[in-house]
């Protein structure tokens, strides 16, 4: 199987939920190319020991570079673990995010029972 291109983004109160989720599917994770705004990258390296790329944190820009490259094809998936109950100071930069993912047909999940729907299709193939 060709590995697919993931982006692995989780708002503060979500990030134990991406890890424990990358947890339980780390074994399939591991199979593919990562990539995460970089506090969450920076936890799925330390707690689950994924080669997750790094890029900037959301508030300083994050958000953008996953989907300025989601935008030039390189983002095949994106599980984006949103906060609904807090505002955020980036909320703009989200909005692109998944806009982006929307004009470019690209799945992408925001919550955990989502994200095991695409994981586990994943797993599938
Ligand atoms: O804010 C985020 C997504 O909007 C996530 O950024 P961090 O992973 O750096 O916390």
């Amino acid at each position: 199987m060709t590995p697919m291109r993931i982006a692995l983004i989780a708002h503060d109160k979500k990030k134990d939920a991406i890890v424990a989720l990358a947890s339980e599917f780390a074994a399939l994770l591991r199979e593919h190319t990562l990539m995460g705004t970089g506090t969450t990258g920076g936890r799925l390296q330390s707690e689950v020991g994924l080669n997750v790329e790094r890029l900037l944190s959301g508030p300083l820009g994050g958000d953008l570079q996953i989907g300025s490259r989601l935008a030039m094809g390189e983002v095949d998936c994106v599980i984006f673990l949103r906060d609904p109950m807090t505002a955020q100071p980036h909320e703009p930069d989200i909005s692109a995010l998944l806009r982006a993912c929307d004009v470019h047909n690209v799945p992408c999940a925001t919550n955990v029972a989502t994200a095991r729907f695409l994981l586990d299709d994943l797993a599938r193939r």
